[in-house]
C-alpha cells in the first residue's frame, strides 16, 4: 500500500508510529515548507514504511498516486486540495470534516468525488454512534445537541479567550451556545466532530453546539442527545487528548487508522 498524509501533527504522527508494526510499502507525508529537513529527521519514518518521502508539494504528492490520501492538518487544506486530488481519482480521508460546513466546498468536493471516482471518507473521528443517528435522520424531525467539554488550555488560541477568562475559571463554562455551522466556523480545530453530527443529522444549522471550557476536566467530553419521533439516544465519551495537542482527542487517530485497515483490506482482495 502507499499511504499519503497531508499533515504532521498529532494524529499524522500517531499514524506513523501504529505503522511501525504495520509498515506499509511507501509513505508520503506533505509538511509545510520550512519542515521538510526536520520530518525526514524521524526515526519513525524509517519504521513506518519500505520507502518514505516528505514533500511540501501538493503535485509531487500525488505524483505517486498513492492508494489513500489522509488530510489531518487543516480545513484549509482540504478547501485548496481536497478537490483536486478527488478529480485525479484518489480515495480521501477528511479528519477536518468542519470544512463541509462551507456549503460550495462540500459540492465542489461531491462533484470531485464523482469526477474522479473517489472515495471521499469522513472518519467518525472523536465520536461515535453515527449509524445510529443516521437512521433516526431517515425518519425523520431529529434534534441533535452536543456538547464538547474540554480543560480551558484546549480552548487557547480560540474566540473563547476573549469570552471568558480561561485562566481564571472556577467551574464549567459554556462560552459558546449556536449552530453546528458556526461552531465549524468559528472553531475549526476543536469543533469538527459537530460537523461529523450536523452531516449524519442532515442540517448543520438545526444542529445545537454547546462548547463548554471545564478547569476540572481531565480529557475531552463529547456528549450528545439526539431526539426523534422514531426514537431518541444520548451517548457520553470521556477522550484522553493527545500528549502534544490537548485540543484533539486521542480517538481521533484511530478512528482514521480503522480507515487504512479498511483500504489496505480492500487492496489485498
Ligand atoms: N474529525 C474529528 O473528530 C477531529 C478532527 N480534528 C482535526 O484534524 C486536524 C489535525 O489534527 P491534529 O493532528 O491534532 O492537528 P495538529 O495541529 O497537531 O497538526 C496539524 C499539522 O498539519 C500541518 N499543516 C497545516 N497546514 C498544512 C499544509 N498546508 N500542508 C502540510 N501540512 C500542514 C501543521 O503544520 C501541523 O503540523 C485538525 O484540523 C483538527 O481540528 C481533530 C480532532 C478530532
Ligand atoms: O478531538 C476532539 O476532542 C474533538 C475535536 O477536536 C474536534 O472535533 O475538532
Amino acid at each position: 500500500m502507499h499511504l499519503a498524509l497531508i499533515g504532521y501533527g498529532s494524529i499524522g504522527k500517531r499514524i506513523v508510529a501504529w505503522l511501525a508494526d504495520h509498515p506499509v510499502q511507501q509513505l508520503t507525508i506533505m509538511v509545510r515548507s520550512g519542515a521538510i529537513g526536520q520530518t525526514l529527521g524521524d526515526p519513525a519514518l524509517a519504521q513506518a514504511a519500505k520507502a518514505a518521502q516528505v514533500t511540501d508539494d501538493i503535485g509531487t504528492l500525488m505524483e505517486g498516486k498513492p492508494d489513500l490520501v489522509v488530510e489531518c492538518a487543516g480545513q484549509a487544506v482540504v478547501a485548496a486540495h481536497g478537490p483536486v486530488i478527488l478529480t485525479a481519482g484518489l480515495d480521501l480521508v477528511v479528519v477536518s470534516v468542519g470544512a463541509l460546513a462551507d456549503n460550495d466546498l462540500r459540492q465542489r468536493l461531491a462533484a470531485a468525488s464523482e469526477a474522479g471516482r473517489a472515495e471521499l471518507i469522513l472518519p467518525p473521528g472523536a465520536i461515535g454512534g453515527l449509524d445510529l443517528l443516521s437512521t433516526l435522520a431517515l425518519a425523520g424531525d431529529v434534534q441533535v445537541t452536543y456538547r464538547g467539554t474540554k480543560p480551558p488550555q484546549a480552548w487557547r488560541g480560540t474566540p473563547a479567550e476573549d469570552l471568558c477568562d480561561l485562566s481564571y475559571l472556577r467551574q464549567p463554562t459554556t462560552f459558546f451556545d449556536d449552530s453546528a455551522r458556526d461552531a465549524a466556523r468559528l472553531y475549526p480545530k476543536n469543533a469538527n466532530v459537530a460537523a461529523t453530527l450536523a452531516l449524519a443529522a442532515g442540517s448543520f444549522d438545526r444542529t445545537r453546539v454547546q462548547l463548554i471550557a471545564d478547569p476540572d476536566a481531565t480529557g475531552n467530553a463529547h456528549s450528545f442527545d439526539v431526539r426523534s419521533p422514531a426514537g431518541s439516544f444520548s451517548m457520553q465519551i470521556e477522550s484522553s487528548p493527545s500528549a502534544d495537542n490537548a485540543k484533539t482527542s486521542v480517538t481521533t487517530a484511530f478512528s482514521v487508522i480503522s480507515e487504512i485497515i479498511r483500504k489496505r483490506a480492500a487492496l489485498a482482495e
